[in-house]
């Protein structure tokens, strides 16, 4: 099964709650959050009150990527606030095991990431303790930056240790720089999560989610 994750970075911020309806009404599965501190990346964006205040404009997956400094301070809010998926950093967590296991006792699904620069070998010790491995695409931080395509043998990298230690349950996600044209190459590579920004955001958003999901469709 593979799904859709719009990020709402490139929404329309005035009107988030009506953004929130229509990747709805247009068959989104999930609804990506970017948070930014400032510091771990060089951008600021949003946090728990705007999460908690959208939560009620849809029913869809909440699916929260932290790009903060050591997040295990702050998963209890996050959860709190309608985080259904919680995404971690390597990168910035000094424990990442406590971080995941936190994660956890808030009955949430733990997902951890990396960083473009980041070996994949750096994800592979916390695969048994992860609902989903997210590759990032592209530096984090902003939305609308060029996809890098060396993520992709990361991907496959990761989806082979993930057979080999037999998790093929484990979601693989992407996120930076996707669109429509190159929607199929990392379907073929093996993601089944897909995160897209401003290919979403930009134009007709419904249509935008429909032609995604056709695509998707003949992966699943
Ligand atoms: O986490 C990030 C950026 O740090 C992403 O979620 C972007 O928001 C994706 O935007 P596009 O590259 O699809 O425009």
């Amino acid at each position: 099964m593979n799904y859709l994750s719009p990020s709402i970075l490139s929404a329309d911020f005035k009107n988030l709650g009506r953004e929130l309806e229509i990747i709805d009404e247009a068959g989104a599965e999930y609804v990506h959050i970017d948070v930014m501190d400032g510091s771990f990346v060089p951008n600021i964006s949003l946090g728990i009150p705007v999460i908690k205040s959208i939560r009620s404009a849809t029913k869809k997956v909440f699916d929260v990527h932290l790009m903060i400094d050591e997040p295990i301070r702050y998963i209890e809010e996050f959860a709190n606030a309608g985080a259904d998926i919680i995404t971690v950093h390597v990168e910035s967590c000094q424990d990442v095991k406590a971080t995941l296991e936190k994660i956890k006792s808030f009955n949430c699904k733990a997902a951890i990431t990396l960083n473009p620069k980041t070996p994949a070998k750096a994800v592979i010790p916390y695969l048994s303790m992860v609902d989903m491995v997210l590759v990032m695409s592209v530096n984090p931080g902003f939305g609308g930056q060029k996809f890098i395509p060396e993520s992709l043998d990361k991907v496959r990298e990761i989806k082979k240790a993930l057979e080999e230690k037999n998790l093929t349950n484990v979601n693989i996600e992407i996120d930076g720089g996707i669109n429509i044209e190159n929607l199929a190459r990392v379907l073929e590579a093996g993601v089944n999560v897909v995160v897209a920004g401003s290919a979403i955001f930009k134009g007709d958003t419904a249509e935008n989610v429909k032609k995604f999901k056709e695509v998707m469709s003949s992966w699943n």
